[in-house]
């Protein structure tokens, strides 16, 4: 089943820019799906809609099967959502955070549960201050987890992290799409991609550009990375939009 349904999106802002120019784009239920595309291309836009932040101006959207703006409400308690330099509440503990955000849904959540999940068991009792940036962002991803959503949406979930703390979070994004969540991630960290997803889509100037496993792309374009494959896409974009 498809968890995301987005056909012929469009959208410009009030001052005139048009971010998405007839986006169409399907999230297969349970995958890993990265959205990919140079700064300005519209991913945030297109996570703003998916989340009913942002209305489209044009076009049909669903996610798991309800539609967007009509199904918003719903559809929000399905989703969980894990925003770019997650804050928390400083001045709680790691426990305390999970807790609030847990309490915003009417699900019966087992914290326990959460916080081995995370392995966030030996600082269970520290403020979110006194925590890495990785150890933060893990109970981000707890409490984006703890509404038990079928689809996460992660933006940029590794920005700032060192290399270990990357690769940890990254097994523990596997972990969630292991169990059936279907995740939805933005990034800017090909390597990132390459690793995490089941199916990259790149996006330039509000439309979709390419789709496909990262291993197809880097086939098409005769590379050994999807970084390259990536920049030679952009080359070649750019090319024809000079012209
Ligand atoms: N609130 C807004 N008002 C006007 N224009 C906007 C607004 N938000 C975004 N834009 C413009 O819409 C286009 C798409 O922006 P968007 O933020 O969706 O891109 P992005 O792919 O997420 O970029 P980045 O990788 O830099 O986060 C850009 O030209 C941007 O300047």
């Amino acid at each position: 089943m498809l968890a995301i349904d987005m056909y012929d999106v469009w959208k410009t802002y009030r001052n005139g820019t048009q971010a998405l120019k007839g986006l169409n784009l399907q999230v297969e239920g349970g995958e890993i799906f990265s959205l990919l595309g140079p700064n300005g291309a519209g991913k945030t836009t297109t996570v703003k809609i998916m989340s009913c932040i942002l209305k489209p101006d044009k076009g049909k959207i669903k996610i798991l099967d309800k539609e967007i703006p009509r199904n918003c409400g719903e559809i929000l308690r399905e989703v969980g959502t894990m925003p770019q330099e997650f804050q928390g509440f400083s001045d709680l503990t790691v426990r305390e955070n999970i807790e609030y955000f847990a309490s915003l849904y009417d699900k019966d959540i087992n914290i326990d549960e959460l916080i081995d999940m995370f392995e966030l068991r030996k600082y269970e009792y520290k403020k979110l201050r006194e925590l890495s940036g990785g150890f933060k962002r893990r109970v981000g991803l707890a409490s984006a987890i703890s509404g038990q959503p079928k689809i996460l949406f992660l933006d940029e979930p590794t920005v700032g992290l060192d290399p270990k703390a990357r690769r940890s979070l990254w097994e523990i994004i596997k972990k969630l799409r292991d169990k059936g969540i279907t995740i939805f991630l933005t990034t800017h960290y090909l390597d990132e991609a390459e690793k995490l997803s089941d199916t990259v889509v790149v996006i330039y100037d509000g439309k979709v550009v390419r789709r496909g496993k990262p291993g197809e792309i880097i086939d098409e374009f005769k590379k050994e990375t999807l970084e390259e494959a990536y920049l030679e896409l952009m080359k070649n974009l750019e090319g024809e939009s000079d012209g």
